[in-house]
């Protein structure tokens, strides 16, 4: 049984909703771009480096996170970090990705906004055309800086609302509720864009709430605490939301003790529109088919809640109707 559930998650085509393009900087990649870029790095190996991948909670990776990305510094160092995920998932048969990245770690840098976006998406161009990966790029905020900061990250961001197909909202939960941006992200809503947030990853159901009710958001971002009220899994339920829910990062951060703890196949039998998804794959241990092998390996995860996770990534991903229709009915033919 787990070996037709595997080669079913390898064959079907596949939908990434949840992925910050950051985190998917590989170790190696991070001392390549050091030395082509002149940085110092606090870590004397690859392996040194790898072994500092170790975390109780949010904070201690965001920390990790952060300093790794400082070796991203020139259009080069974007497209290459952003082709190196698209080559990798290719492999995983992901055929539409949605992808967040963060300007504002690296405006503080002193990478324009038009560096960064010149890489990410030559090389999203670059994967559509030669992989066939279709895309959509989302600029997210980071939660633990000001509302001013990113009301200004936004006004920079204005020229090129060509290239941006979302906005999302990421970082330190804990203290950072939606509400904090509930401006902003009215500002994104009169562009005409589509919106997620993370929300009840380390955070309580009340910022779940907060991003529905004052955010009006399209997706949430994780949304496991959401489980801990019936009435938001009600609402969530009703309302069709797609969860893009992360389990080896779940695991690697603590939010679960162990996968045979995490509510994937409980959220999938209460009717919400969960979604298998990387978040950073670098930091937590794999791409899409290591976090679907490790559900189908240590979760009681059926031939049918496989076929629902794979239709809930194309039905809740921000592609045309026609889209979806057409890789709905790629993922049927697979399961048929
Ligand atoms: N899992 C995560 N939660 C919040 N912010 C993030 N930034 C990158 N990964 C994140
Ligand atoms: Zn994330």
């Amino acid at each position: 049984m787990k070996s037709e559930l595997l080669e079913l998650a390898e064959k079907m085509p596949k939908a990434e909703l949840h992925l910050h393009i950051e985190g998917s900087l590989e170790p190696e990649l991070v001392f390549k771009l050091a030395k082509r870029n002149n940085v110092r790095l606090n870590y004397a190996s690859v392996d040194e480096l790898k072994a500092a991948y170790s975390f109780n909670n949010l904070q201690e990776f965001l920390d990790v996170y952060y300093a790794g990305m400082s070796v991203l510094l020139t259009e080069d160092d974007f497209y290459d970090l952003t082709w190196a995920y698209l080559k990798r998932v290719h492999e995983d048969r992901v055929v539409h990705v949605e992808i967040f990245f963060d300007p504002q770690a690296h405006l503080e840098r002193g990478v324009p906004l038009s560096i960064q976006l010149a890489g990410i998406h030559g090389a999203l161009e670059a994967g559509k055309a030669t992989l066939g990966i279709s895309y959509r790029l989302i600029l997210s905020f980071l939660r633990h800086l000001s509302e001013e900061s990113a009301l200004e990250t936004l006004q920079l961001a204005r020229p090129y609302l060509n290239q941006l197909d979302g906005f999302g909202l990421d970082s330190s939960e804990k203290g950072h509720p939606p509400e904090k941006f509930a401006r902003v992200f009215a500002e994104c809503k009169k562009l005409g864009k589509p919106i997620t947030v993370h929300a009840g990853e380390e955070g309580p159901p009340e910022y779940v709430w907060q991003a529905l009710d004052q955010l009006e958001v399209d997706r949430i971002d994780h949304g496991n605490r959401a489980l801990e009220d019936d009435a938001l899994v009600q609402r969530l339920v009703a309302t069709g939301q797609t969860l893009t829910v992360c389990p080896l990062s779940n695991l690697k951060l603590c939010v679960v003790d162990s996968m045979q703890d995490h509510p994937l196949v409980t959220m999938l039998e209460k009717g919400l529109k969960a979604t298998v998804n990387s978040d950073d794959p670098a930091y937590f241990g794999g791409y899409m088919m290591d976090n679907y092998r490790a559900v189908i390996d240590q979760l009681p995860l059926t031939r049918e809640h496989l076929h629902q996770l794979a239709r809930n990534a194309f039905a809740g991903s921000w592609l045309s109707e026609a889209d979806k229709k057409k890789h709905l009915a790629e993922v049927d033919a697979v399961f048929s």
